[in-house]
């Protein structure tokens, strides 16, 4: 079968993405070429090691690479200080050196406190990220951003710590629950409407199959939103400006997972699908897009099955959601820096936003 094969451009710390299916069971050697030793240390949790762990280590004895390995306990609950440390020790009590090859096999959960304890063991080891979620494929294992929520807000605390190599093997797609699909597909549709409104139009007619594990489909979805985010990313590592682009919705979204305490209740992807919303509402709301395409986004949304509206079931108000907002990371002296659009496929980023527009249309949103 045959391998996509992108490159993030960050000089001596660029990397490949790799998409294809049947990945894992070829780690080691995919790996072996961008190994320091001959040893690894697997992280997994206790959903996606069950299933995938032994084909990535048979894949490792194959190649002749020792292993350890260690499973946390899924969700994002797991991203915290407590878990750090407990990964971080049990990467100590396995001996792990600095040329030990960590893997990160899992979905964002896994590869953020996986990548942020590479980041910080013995001052920074390498790893490789291994995604087995949509949302992990297209977006969180690429470009380098590892951490762990705080009990003041999400990702708070990590380092930008790149991977040596990425691993999105399609076919795992295939056990993903429908929910955590189509949350993932959230993030697909995000790139759209940045910079890409072809790829949006593409997602208008394409978007069930992506959903529904149509493998064409699917890996072509993955590869247009991973070389979306690579070329962002190698132009911006550190976010200094456009890379905040990619943070499409998640002002908006953070809240509400910090408002619903990061639970089941809203997974990290509805929270960015309804974030996007709000962002376009507010642009239109504010005379910078029209309104037929912030009801075109919300429209595709909705087709696709994904929550569009808030739970009547709990009651939502402006202010706590403005409190969360102060705490995002493009706030900037006191203010936040949004990402708007002018359009699908025409974001942009601005300071510039009345906090009365923010409040109307947060009002408006929750039904207030
Ligand atoms: O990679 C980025 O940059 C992003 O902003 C991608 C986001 O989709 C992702 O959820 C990221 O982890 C959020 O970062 P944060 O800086 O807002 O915590």
């Amino acid at each position: 079968m045959s391998i996509d094969r992108l490159h993030m451009e960050l000089g001596d710390r660029g990397y490949d993405i790799l998409i294809g299916s049947g990945l894992l069971d070829q780690t080691g050697a995919l790996m072996a070429p961008v190994m320091r030793g001959k040893r690894a240390f697997v992280v997994t949790d206790d959903q996606v090691g069950p299933v995938y762990l032994d084909r990535v280590l048979a894949s490792l004895d194959k190649a002749g690479i020792a292993h350890d390995h260690t499973q946390i306990t899924h969700g994002e609950h797991s991203k915290d200080f407590a878990h750090l440390e407990a990964l971080v020790e049990s990467m100590l009590d396995a001996r792990c050196e600095r040329s030990t090859m960590i893997i990160a096999l899992g979905g964002g959960v896994v590869g953020d406190l996986t990548g942020f304890a590479a980041a910080i063991l013995q001052r920074g080891v390498d790893f490789v990220q291994i995604p087995t979620t949509l949302l992990a494929q297209v977006d969180s294992s690429v470009g380098g951003k590892t951490g762990i929520n705080t009990k003041k807000g999400k990702n708070l605390v990590g380092a930008f710590h790149q991977p040596r190599l990425v691993l999105a093997d399609i076919s795992v797609l295939d056990t993903l629950p429908r929910r955590q699909v189509l949350a993932g597909y959230a993030e697909v549709v995000k790139y759209g409407c940045i910079d890409d409104a072809d790829f949006f139009t593409w997602l208008e007619a394409n978007g069930d199959k992506v959903i529904d594990g149509d493998v064409a489909a699917r890996r072509y979805a993955v590869a247009i939103s991973c070389r979306a985010k690579a070329r962002i990313v190698a132009a911006d590592e550190r976010e200094g400006g456009i890379r905040a682009l990619l943070n499409l919705g998640h002002t908006f979204g953070h809240a509400l997972e910090a408002e619903t305490g990061y639970g089941d209740e809203i997974l990290h992807g509805e929270a960015v699908a309804l974030g996007m919303i709000m962002a376009f509402r507010l642009s239109a709301r504010m005379g910078l897009a029209p309104v037929a395409d912030a009801d075109r986004l919300e429209g595709h949304l909705a087709a696709m099955g994904m929550p569009t509206r808030l739970s009547k079931q709990r009651h939502w108000n402006v202010e706590r959601l403005v409190h969360h907002m102060a705490g995002d990371k493009k706030v900037k002296d006191g203010k936040i820096t949004f990402v708007l659009a002018r359009g699908i496929g025409k974001s942009f980023l601005t300071p510039e936003v009345p906090q009365q527009a923010v409040h109307d249309m947060l009002a408006e949103f929750i039904g207030a």
